[in-house]
């Protein structure tokens, strides 16, 4: 199939499925972004064929458009799609992390509107941070609205195939839902126990102290706060509902501590790790599916190439690599990802024959 691609903002998520549609025999990308600059470090970086001037000279070519913008700035330029040239046929998509809003926006366009939500991103935003392999093994949500034919839904799906996501199509609200549930309102949690620590200004080594747990917990409170008002005033209801659950948790919690009874305290923290350890998070997941290993690696010169060096040599694929953030004085944790247990397990038998680093699953 011939395609004519538009990817409306070129940050991080339109700038990866940029990369990923890149391996798309057929496919031609162009990309528009409102910050010039951005489109044109894209179209250098070679992610994009073709960098249109305005937006609506960009659209009238396209059979597929990806707005890949901030979920409130996606809801300005679907009202303004309505005034767009658009050719007969056309799929509008976006990869917002709210959905029922803009399905809502979509029962006023005359066109087929397939929300889209690839589960996978990260705290960084713009095009530099842009990865080709940042959609493999994630969830890519797909909630078409009542236009979208079998056919239309079959498409994109196609199209999408290239960034090796594991597509899912829901309803808007269940993934609203469900997404207030692991995504957005641990975003708050995140937010709010970066506010307590900045708080506790008569203890600012505390920031000092601050250790792997925290810093964990807290990672994606760096994400970019505009794309997070958006998430948080359009999913409000949802997000306000896990708050409610969570004071009370928390009351509940509190209680506990007040009681200071050894054994239910023990017993709190038991269930939650039964429950965390049974998450599906490094198996078949809600979210994410990859099989990671953690490797304790020393900070020395080299070592990626070393450790990637010896997986080559055996013929083990990874999809992914990154090290925790630790003090530069203490070891680093390397986190490769599998695609399956058993490139996992040997990943594990080689590091263990080859190196003297302790590897471990989480
Ligand atoms: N960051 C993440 O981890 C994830 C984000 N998402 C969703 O994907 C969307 C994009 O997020 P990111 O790529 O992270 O943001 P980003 O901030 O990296 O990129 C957004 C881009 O949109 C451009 N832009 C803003 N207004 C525009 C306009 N009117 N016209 C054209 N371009 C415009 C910006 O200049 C920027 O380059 C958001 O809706 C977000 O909720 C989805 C999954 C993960
Ligand atoms: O960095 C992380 O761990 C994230 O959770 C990134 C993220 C942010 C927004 C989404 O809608 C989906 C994923």
């Amino acid at each position: 199939m011939n395609v004519h691609v538009l990817i409306i903002g070129l940050g991080l998520i339109g700038g990866s499925l940029a990369k990923a549609l890149q391996r798309h025999p057929d496919a031609h990308i162009s990309g528009y972004d409102a910050d010039a600059l951005t489109a044109r470090k894209a179209y250098k970086m070679g992610i994009i064929h073709s960098s249109p001037p305005s937006v609506e000279i960009a659209a009238k070519e396209a059979d597929v458009i990806i707005f890949a913008t901030p979920v409130a700035t996606t809801l300005k330029l679907m009202e303004q799609s309505k005034y767009w040239d658009l050719k007969n046929g056309v799929i509008l998509t976006d990869t917002g992390s709210t959905k029922k809003t803009i399905m809502e926006a979509a029962k006023n366009l005359d066109c087929t509107f397939i929300g889209g939500h690839p589960m996978a991103g990260s705290h960084k935003s713009g095009v530099e941070a842009a990865k080709e392999v940042l959609f493999e093994n994630a969830f890519y949500v797909l909630t078409p609205n009542d236009e979208a034919g079998a056919e239309q839904l079959a498409f994109l799906k196609e199209l999408l195939s290239v960034t090796k996501a594991k597509i899912e199509v829901l309803a808007a609200a269940d993934h609203d839902h469900m997404t207030a549930i692991v995504s957005h309102f641990p975003h708050l949690i995140a937010a709010s126990l970066v506010h307590q620590l900045a708080k506790e200004e008569d203890y600012p080594f505390a920031r000092q102290l601050a250790a792997g747990g925290f810093r964990d917990i807290t990672r994606i409170a760096s994400s970019n706060p505009e794309m997070w008002r958006d998430i948080t005033t359009q999913n409000n209801a949802m997000i306000v509902q896990q708050m409610d659950n969570w004071m009370a948790e928390m009351a509940e919690l509190r209680e506990l501590l007040v009681q200071n009874e050894e054994t239910a305290i023990q017993d709190y923290f038991q269930e939650a790790k039964s429950v965390r350890d049974e998450l599906p998070i490094a198996g078949h997941g809600a979210l994410y599916s990859a099989y990671d290993l953690y490797i304790d690696i020393p900070d020395i010169p080299g070592i990626l190439s070393e450790m990637t060096g010896y997986l080559a040599e055996e013929q083990i694929s990874i999809v992914n690599l990154r090290i925790i953030e630790t003090r530069e004085d203490v070891f680093g944790i390397l986190v490769i990802s599998f695609q399956t247990p058993e490139d996992r397990e040997k990943a594990r038998a080689c590091f263990n024959r080859r190196t003297s680093y302790d590897s471990y699953i989480s």
